[in-house]
């Protein structure tokens, strides 16, 4: 079974600037994981390792047994396809269709498989509406799902999102649980990089917590949002659910994340007090 395995990793920036210290991880073909963090804690650094973009400046990053040292940017992304944070920063193509077409064209894929995946990346990001536009004039939310169609057609085992829910609605946000849940159905890894606590605690079982260039918690959302140290090293907030329980006194150790526990809790304590 494939995996993106990191082994001593450090990166440090031309000027100089380590941005990721002496990082140790191991994500398996098929596995969906949150990477949370304070801004600047190093996140979009370690992902850009994982897909070439960034080569380390110690120890090694392996994808599917491949060192990306012995390897060039355009074959490491073949195997693990990166979503920018910004989708500015991605996009170049004139038109939608030609910025999904963009890489196929490269891949020397033939028109028919070509069009079969457009056709998929479309249905899975719901940007039909907008394929013959510029991508520049579209809507932001939805210039993010044209950036994860490009990534969903090139059809990697890895997928990695940088901040998808920044900016997008309920709609948006169904749509992106509606297209991580078939990537994982497929067997593809979801590598997702975000601030949303409720979207982590709703939709990840596994959490990377990163705090000042390392690693520091690897765990499940239930252990992490009970983990106060935790929390406050990478200063991060509980869910609203956990929030609001450990105020009315339950929960402690995060063992309150979700609606219905709350409830249980509160008709529990009025059962124990009449
Ligand atoms: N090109 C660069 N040159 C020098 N330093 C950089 C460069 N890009 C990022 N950094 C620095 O490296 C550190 C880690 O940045 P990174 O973008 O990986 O953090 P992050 O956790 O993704 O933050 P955010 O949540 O704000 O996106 C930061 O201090 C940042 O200023």
């Amino acid at each position: 079974m494939g995996a993106i395995e990191f082994r001593n990793v450090t990166y440090a920036y031309p000027n100089g600037h380590i941005a990721n210290e002496n990082l140790n991880l191991l994500i398996a073909s098929g596995e969906r994981i949150a990477i949370v963090g304070q801004n600047g804690a190093g996140k979009t650094t370690a992902v850009k390792l994982m897909n070439g973009l960034h080569k380390p400046t110690a120890g090694d990053v392996f994808v599917d047994g491949i060192n990306t040292r012995e390897r060039t940017t355009a074959q490491i992304s073949a195997i693990v396809g990166y979503v920018f944070q910004n989708p500015d920063d991605q996009i170049f193509n004139g038109t939608v269709k030609a910025e999904i077409e963009y890489m196929l064209h490269y891949l020397k894929l033939d028109q028919s498989e070509i069009d079969r995946r457009v056709a998929r990346a479309v249905e899975l990001t719901g940007i039909q509406n907008y394929l013959e536009a510029n991508p520049f004039d579209v809507p932001y939310s939805m210039r993010k799902f044209v950036t994860i169609a490009v990534v969903l057609a090139i059809d990697t085992p890895y997928i990695i999102l940088d901040e998808p829910t920044a900016g997008q609605d309920m709609k948006g946000i169904k749509t992106l649980v509606r297209l991580m849940d078939r990537l994982q159905e497929e067997g593809k890894s979801v590598i997702t990089i975000t601030h949303d606590m409720e979207f982590v605690a709703d939709h990840f079982k596994r959490v990377v917590v990163m705090a000042n260039k390392r690693i520091i918690a690897d765990d499940t959302a239930k252990s992490i949002f009970g983990n106060e140290p935790i929390l406050t090293v990478a200063r991060i907030k509980k869910p609203q659910i956990g929030e609001l329980a450990k105020e009315l006194g339950f929960g402690i150790n995060g063992t309150i994340l979700y609606r219905e526990e709350l409830i249980a809790a509160l008709i529990k304590e009025k059962i124990n007090r009449s």
